[in-house]
């Protein structure tokens, strides 16, 4: 590894034995202290004289300011960062993470985890600086964007919500105005099981919880309670004996602790945000002082979005109502085969322009059915590699004992079984790209492999004894959260580091509902084509439903249902589409008559209760595939197919 031996490090940490330790390992290795500081103040001071060009940080420090009040001052400056800290509490971990660092070493730990750490973040560095990386969003960003969207009010507010999660974690908003007589003036966003929000009302919430008007009245719930405090534990416990309304929202959905906010708003009323959790400890000061900074982003919300009244339905719309002969404006390709104008997916054409000119690996993330092949395809048509092969692995299609002769190859007698010697993925690819989709699955033992293979760019062959250099530019994909199997020791830290050095994030077709009839319409067209029939039009009603959904499957699912409604169409006008309903998501479903549940659904439910039985394990012993007596890649797909989420799937 290329290490710049003479980087000037800041260490901050109150603590001088460990600050002392840490000095003289990393001098040891090469690299230039130029100071130890105890506490932010401190640190400025040595920021301003020193110049540094790394910062080590501890997050408890003397004084009142924490490490993380420093990273914000950093990220202003341009300053990269490693935390090392002895907390691993998950709240905190959340509000270390929010302030966007290079790393994050757990203390104690070995010095080699150090030097690799410290190794690994100098590259991405350096890389990101050669590549002019465009930063993550802040969350002001984040919601000044959702704020000036065309979607309706309920729709901004579940992507504020949404957007919220990066600072703060909770299962459930509560967004009410403080004033005697106000309980009609609020708003709750649940997230369920698939982490998609839902609105609901006051009035649908007693509902929801089995509580009437009159038990609401009669409880006299304090509209002073919660202000800018945080419950967790025993003081939460406290809270409920005290608020009644909290006890029966919170024994209804086991939350455990919340933590409330209070904004003014600019016509003097002043909202209070709660946020709730079902962890007992979720909460603590330091997301109270994240949410204070970011004042004016609440501030923005209640003034943009939950004052706002949605506008009467849009009349202009590519999409036709009722009968009509004449033809859809077919929206030409977007960007490179990818269909789409919404803002979100603008900023993912630009990352795209950015690094595909270059060798640097890219990594993408989004749900599944979001479209991160055709990114892929995409990136490596847009590279000077585009004469070359591009070759696809999806890693959690490969059977556990094959994967590294599937991606190294093997030679003649490796192991039983291996009658003839074999090419692997990575020699096949060489000139050009290869395409790991669903990285997330790969087992540990073929990890430290790839590690291998981006760190000397050569590969082994199983029972061969000689390696060889390949020269083949990285892509990967995922749908699990890389951190979180990071922090729960399945994906190893150095290769997430190494593959994350130009992260793509696609976001979920429900964030962009606006590329919703370009979509709708660009299948319908190419579907027609291909069967060779005359159908020109969506009707208004489809398209409303279309936009209404929710899409957990995202544009997969669009397509799949798009084709069935054209199976469905005799005229040369889609009229009809079987969205959905919402039990089948996840979603308790509203009362009413019960109804048949169609073949596919019962399919999916007996998978999903499966998979439940077995832990989210597909394949192997014990696994889906063999209860339910299916190869496990017919599984995989089944699991695609329907949408199922991989947190379902271990
Ligand atoms: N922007 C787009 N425009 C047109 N078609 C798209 C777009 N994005 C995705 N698709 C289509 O949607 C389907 C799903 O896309 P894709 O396979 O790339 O998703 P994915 O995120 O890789 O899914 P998975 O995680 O399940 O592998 C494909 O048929 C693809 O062609």
């Amino acid at each position: 590894m290329t290490s710049n031996m003479r980087e000037k490090i800041l260490i901050v940490e109150d603590e001088f034995i460990v600050a002392n330790d840490l000095r003289i390992m990393l001098q040891k290795a090469g690299y230039d202290i130029c100071g130890i500081a105890p506490s932010v103040a401190k640190a400025l001071d040595l920021i301003k004289t020193k110049k540094p060009d790394w910062v080590l940080l501890d997050i408890f420090l003397q004084g009142s300011k924490t490490g993380i009040d420093l990273a914000e001052s950093l990220t202003e400056m341009g300053l990269p960062f490693i935390y090392i800290s002895a907390n691993t509490n998950q709240a905190i971990l959340e509000a270390a993470k929010s302030t966007q660092p290079y790393g994050f070493l757990v203390k104690p730990f070995r010095e080699k985890d150090l030097l690799v750490m410290l190794d690994i973040a100098l590259y991405r560095h350096e890389q990101a600086k050669k590549l002019n990386t465009p930063k993550t969003l802040t969350l002001a960003e984040q919601i000044a964007q959702i704020v000036s969207k065309a979607d309706g009010k309920d729709e901004r507010l579940k992507q504020v919500a949404t957007s919220l999660l990066n600072v703060v974690p909770f299962s459930c908003l509560n967004i009410t105005k403080i004033a005697a007589g106000a309980e009609n003036d609020q708003v709750f966003l649940i997230k369920n099981s698939l982490n998609i929000f839902q609105k609901f009302s006051f009035q649908d919430m007693l509902e929801q919880v089995g509580v009437s008007q009159r038990q609401y009245t009669s409880w006299r719930v304090p509209i002073t309670e919660g202000r800018n405090q945080f419950y967790t534990n025993f003081e939460f416990r406290g809270l409920k004996m005290d608020n009644l309304w909290i006890k029966a929202l919170s024994d209804h959905y086991q939350y455990q602790s919340c933590l409330s906010i209070e904004v003014a708003a600019d016509n003097s009323d002043t909202y209070r945000f709660t946020f709730f959790n079902a962890e007992a400890e979720a909460y603590n000061q330091l997301q109270m002082d994240i949410l204070q900074r970011n004042n004016e982003v609440l501030k923005s919300t209640i003034q943009n979005i939950l004052l706002f009244k949605d506008a009467p339905p849009k009349t202009e719309a590519i999409y036709r109502s009722g009968p009509t002969t004449q033809r859809l404006t077919v929206p030409t390709e977007s960007f490179n085969g990818i269909i789409g104008e919404s803002q979100l997916l603008k900023n993912v054409f630009e990352k795209i322009s950015i690094v595909a000119p270059d060798d640097t690996s890219v990594l993408i993330m989004g749900e599944s059915g979001t479209g991160k092949e055709r990114i892929a395809q995409t990136i490596h048509k847009l590279s000077p590699r585009k004469s070359k092969h591009l070759i696809t692995v999806n890693c959690a299609a490969l059977p556990i004992n094959l994967i590294e002769s599937e991606l190294f190859g093997h030679e003649r007698g490796a192991f039983t079984g291996a009658t003839d010697k074999r090419i692997g993925k990575f020699e096949q690819a060489d000139g050009g790209t290869i395409f790991l989709d669903e990285i997330g699955e790969l087992p540990l033992d073929a990890q430290v492999k790839l590690l291998r293979v981006l760190q000397e760019r050569e590969i082994e062959r199983l029972g061969g004894n000689f390696t060889k250099k390949v020269n083949v530019r990285i892509i990967a994909a995922t749908n699990r959260n890389l951190e979180k199997e990071v922090a729960e020791g399945r994906f190893r830290l150095d290769l997430y580091y190494r593959l994350n050095v130009f992260p793509i994030e696609l976001p979920p077709l429900r964030q962009r509902k606006e590329d919703i009839p370009l979509l709708a319409n660009y299948f319908v067209n190419r579907l027609a084509k291909k069967s060779g029939r005359d159908i020109i039009a969506i009707s208004d009603k489809v398209m409303d439903e279309l936009l209404k959904y929710d899409w957990p499957g995202n544009i997969r699912e669009l397509e799949h249902l798009i084709e069935r409604s054209m199976l469905m169409t005799s005229g040369n006008i889609v009229e009809y589409v079987e969205i959905p309903t919402t039990a089948q998501i996840g979603i308790a479903q509203a009362p009413g008559t019960p109804r048949v549940m169609t073949l596919e659904e019962m399919e999916r439910e007996h998978i999903l209760n499966t998979l439940k039985m077995c832990n989210g394990k597909v394949f192997g012993p014990g696994g889906a595939a063999e209860m339910l007596n299916i190869p496990s890649t017919t599984l995989n797909s089944k699991i695609k197919k329907l949408g199922i989420r991989h947190e379902f799937v271990k």
